[in-house]
């Protein structure tokens, strides 16, 4: 059976769609003051590694866990919200279909307890 990741179209769909979401963030004015400070190059990377290893593709990510890295920002759920919708909007540009595209979502919103509040 395929997996998420192999259903979204692989590697390269999951970094089209985060190239999407990171042009989409940085013209956000609820999120982009967050990401002043960071290397948008790696966290690409980074990102695209998450995203891949949660959605059963080959295990990649090597960074912190979420809650250490999102320490200190005291992340709200209106801010949660804000990246689920960018995410949503870059999946839906990729041509990913809405059930993959809710699935993707609660994969991620497993993760709201320890990125929210930090
Ligand atoms: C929606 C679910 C989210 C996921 C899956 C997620 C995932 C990640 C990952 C994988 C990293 C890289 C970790 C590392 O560098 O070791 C990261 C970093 C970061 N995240 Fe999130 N994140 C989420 C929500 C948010 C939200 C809502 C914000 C703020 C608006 C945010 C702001 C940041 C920032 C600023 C960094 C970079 C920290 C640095 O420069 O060291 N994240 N996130």
């Amino acid at each position: 059976m395929s997996t998420l990741y192999d259903k979204l179209g692989g590697q390269p769909a999951i970094e089209q769609i985060v190239d999407e979401l990171h042009k989409r963030i940085a013209t956000d004015s609820i999120l982009n003051h967050f990401f002043a400070g960071t290397d948008m190059a790696k966290q690409r990377n980074h990102l695209v590694a998450f995203l891949s290893e949660i959605f059963e593709g080959p295990k990649q990510y090597g960074g912190r866990p979420m809650d250490k890295t999102h320490a200190g920002m005291n992340l709200q759920q209106q801010h949660f919200d804000e990246i689920a919708k960018l995410l949503s909007e870059s999946m839906a540009v990729r041509g990913e279909s809405p059930e993959d595209t809710k699935a993707a979502l609660e994969r991620v919103t497993n993760f709201k307890g320890a990125i929210l509040n930090k």
